[in-house]
């Protein structure tokens, strides 16, 4: 089997290996491949492995030797599902492997706008609590989470994560998702409908894929629908948002905050409006890439990939 891995690099930057997969079948490495290289490279391959590079209808009728597509991620909004389903290309994902490491990432986000942390030590270290007249003195306004209402779109794995954490700090949980009713009960959160949630919560955190149906679905209306003192979190994926109308309403007040792991270009152009947005918060799509969670998501890939050789294929998509 030739097994070809377009983007390797993000996944294993040296502090990994590829051995098990390497123990599999003939397999070429490469660090990243842009668009217009992807079908010489992968043009004898029965495998591909990708995260981010992106296979598309026409990418993929150039490609006929291909058999398996082996998406090396959770989300797989990169791959053009229905024209892998009509090569009769299989496609697999990797689930839950980074769940806490994006959890921990949202409250990370979160915690800075509470305490402005770096702020405060700064203020410290540059001199100003030396210079005070009082032992205790603050650079920018403090948060408490406990009784703030947090609302969580998507409640997958992830989803439930971050509603764990919340309730550990006493927060209230509300929760939508695509059904009317909850996918099953969890204690202590309230299931409510869209524009309930973006009504009533303090804290948004998206946490659905990116489809056809929730492309942009933040935009302009939907926030008019927020408290102008919430702030809105996207560990998901950039292309929720229409970044346009965020960073306006962040700019104008009429959100308090963001904190952001995605954009919907990635790396972002230089004129994204949200890289100058009032009150933002931007870290580069970091969340899943804790030593952890990369590792556990290699073996899961390689698991995949032996999987679907031996007939038996596993977490299927599509
Ligand atoms: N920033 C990062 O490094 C990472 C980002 N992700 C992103 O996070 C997303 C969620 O991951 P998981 O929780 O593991 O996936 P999951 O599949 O366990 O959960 C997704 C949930 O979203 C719900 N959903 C689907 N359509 C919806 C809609 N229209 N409105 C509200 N909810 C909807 C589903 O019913 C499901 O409960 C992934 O799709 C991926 O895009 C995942 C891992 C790492
Ligand atoms: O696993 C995912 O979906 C990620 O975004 C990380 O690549």
């Amino acid at each position: 089997m030739r097994i070809v891995v377009l983007d390797g690099y993000t996944l294993n930057p040296g502090d990994l290996d590829w051995d098990g997969l390497q123990a599999i079948g003939e397999v070429v490495i490469y660090d990243r491949t842009a668009e217009p290289q992807i079908v010489d490279r992968a043009a004898d391959a029965d495998i591909v492995l990708t995260n981010k590079t992106p296979l598309s209808a026409t990418t993929l009728q150039r490609l006929p030797k291909l058999r398996y597509i082996g998406v090396l991620a959770t989300g797989y909004n990169i791959i053009d599902l229905q024209a892998a389903k009509e090569q009769g290309i299989l496609v697999t994902n990797v689930p839950a492997y980074s769940t806490q490491s994006v959890a921990q990432l949202v409250f990370a986000l979160l915690l800075e706008f509470c305490h402005r942390v770096q702020r405060h030590s700064d203020s410290v270290v540059n001199g100003d609590w030396s210079n005070s007249v009082d032992f205790s003195y603050t650079v920018s306004p403090l948060i408490e989470l406990s009784g703030k209402t947090i609302g969580l779109i998507g409640l997958g794995q992830i989803g439930k994560q971050t509603a764990l954490i919340a309730q550990a700090m006493g927060m209230k949980v509300l929760a939508t998702g695509s059904g009317r009713r909850a996918p099953e009960p969890v204690e202590g959160l309230t299931w409510v409908q869209l524009d309930e949630l973006l009504q009533q919560s303090d804290v948004i955190s998206l946490h659905c894929p990116l489809t056809p149906e929730t492309k942009e679905f933040i935009h302009a209306d939907r926030i008019a629908l927020m408290k102008p003192t919430a702030i809105l979190f996207n560990t998901a994926r950039g292309g929720l948002l229409n970044e346009a109308d965020v960073a306006q309403a962040l700019n104008e007040g009429r959100l308090a905050g963001a904190g952001l792991d995605v954009l919907t270009l990635e790396p972002p152009t230089p004129d994204n409006p949200l890289l100058q947005a009032r009150n933002v918060l931007i870290t580069p799509h970091i969340a899943w890439a804790t030593k952890e969670a990369r590792a556990r998501l290699m073996a899961t890939a390689i698991g995949n990939v032996r999987a679907f050789i031996d007939g038996k294929p596993q977490n299927l998509i599509g």
